[in-house]
């Protein structure tokens, strides 16, 4: 089992600054996930990893070893990519197959790994096939099965399912899992889909414009945001502003906003007089027994099933909440209730 150690990695592209001083410790046998809007520089990171790019500057640590300027193929680390690269004289059997004959694997172990994960990947049938007479979606099972079936220290991802459809796209996702938790793998995984790095990952990286804005579990990420960009690229958040006024009692914070003075609960102390706070819509209850209450029009409202979500606005200032049943019109006024564990101190206003 190997970790992967990534240390001050800057990468410039002429003056282009595509990462800024990145670092960040994967376990062995951990699953991460880089996570972030396109060209926020997830695919640039993980080539370093791989080693098709040297970075500018900064190191990559696989299992204890400084690997920066050691080539691709002398890692044993596999990378899947987006697009297949699949080897379109051979057979499906022929190219999950060539990484484990150049690995000088006995021809029965061969056997056994390729119809594991033939099975696994529902690529049975495949095996006699070109990659040509193969669908997108069984091209890029393909591709993943090649990774898997070489079982490397380090798997890399780098959107591997954006072709499946997404009841594949689940299945898929529950057996790279599998594969990566029962060989105790280490995984690095690029995605830009929030839900997929959710549900997969042990901790996601949250990059923005080439940096690192937070490292955490999926819990964390998404109860405890330390930035408004988090907050806004993991599930839906209300994001206002706020003037500390002082600690109430330890831990207790009363701030000034758009919608009155609020009291927040947090052991951190705000990072600035003036921060952003937010708040998940499901987390304001009507009827709620909170002393904090706001009230608000309701400008809209959108049935969802199992609940309903509101749109209100106090005196300009517009925010969501999700609840399960409401007896109100557009043009009410409402009342909620915010308890002060629910917001979350964010960073300084700039
Ligand atoms: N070889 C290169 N030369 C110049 N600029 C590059 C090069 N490779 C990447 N970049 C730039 O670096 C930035 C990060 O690119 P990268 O491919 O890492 O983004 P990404 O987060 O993976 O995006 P996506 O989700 O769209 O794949 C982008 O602005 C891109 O244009």
């Amino acid at each position: 089992m190997s970790g992967v150690f990534i240390r001050n990695v800057h990468m410039r592209f002429g003056r282009f600054v595509a990462l800024e001083d990145v670092s960040l410790s994967v376990a062995p046998g951990e699953f991460v996930t880089l996570l972030g809007p396109s060209g926020c520089g997830k695919t640039t990171l993980l080539k370093i990893i791989s080693g098709f790019t040297v970075p500018t500057s900064g190191h990559i640590e696989i299992g204890g070893e400084d690997v920066t300027q050691v080539p691709p193929e002398k890692r044993d680390t596999a990378l899947c990519f987006q697009s297949y690269a699949l080897f379109p004289h051979l057979s499906v059997n022929d190219n999950l197959e060539f990484g484990l004959l150049n690995k000088g694997m006995a021809r029965g172990e061969r056997g056994q790994r390729i119809d594991e994960v033939a099975a696994q990947l529902a690529l049975e049938l495949q095996l006699a096939k070109l990659p040509n007479q193969l669908s997108g979606g069984q091209q890029q099972r393909v591709s993943l099965g090649r990774a898997l079936a070489m079982r490397p220290k380090v798997l890399l991802f780098d959107e591997p399912l954006s072709n499946l459809d997404a009841k594949l796209r689940d299945q898929v996702r529950i057996e790279i899992r599998r594969i990566q938790k029962s060989h105790a793998l280490t995984a690095i995984y690029v995605t830009h889909d929030q839900a997929e790095a959710l549900a997969m990952s042990d901790r996601v990286v949250v990059m923005n414009a080439g940096r690192v804005e937070q490292v955490a579990t999926p819990e964390e990420l998404y109860h405890a945001p330390r930035t408004s960009f988090v907050a806004d690229f993991i599930g839906n958040a209300n994001v206002i502003d706020a003037a500390v006024l002082g600690e109430d009692k330890p831990g207790l914070w009363r701030l000034q906003t758009e919608l009155g003075q609020l009291q927040a609960r947090s052991a951190a102390p705000p990072r600035a007089k003036e921060i952003r706070i937010c708040w998940r819509p499901e987390a304001a209850e009507l009827d709620g027994t909170e002393a904090q209450s706001i009230e608000a029009r309701l400008t809209h409202r959108s049935f969802q099933g199992h609940y309903t979500d509101l749109f209100l606005d106090k005196e300009g200032c517009e925010f969501r909440i999700l609840v399960p049943q409401v007896h109100a019109d557009v043009g009410d006024l409402l009342r909620f209730t915010l308890a002060p564990e629910k917001i979350v101190l964010l960073e300084p206003v700039a």
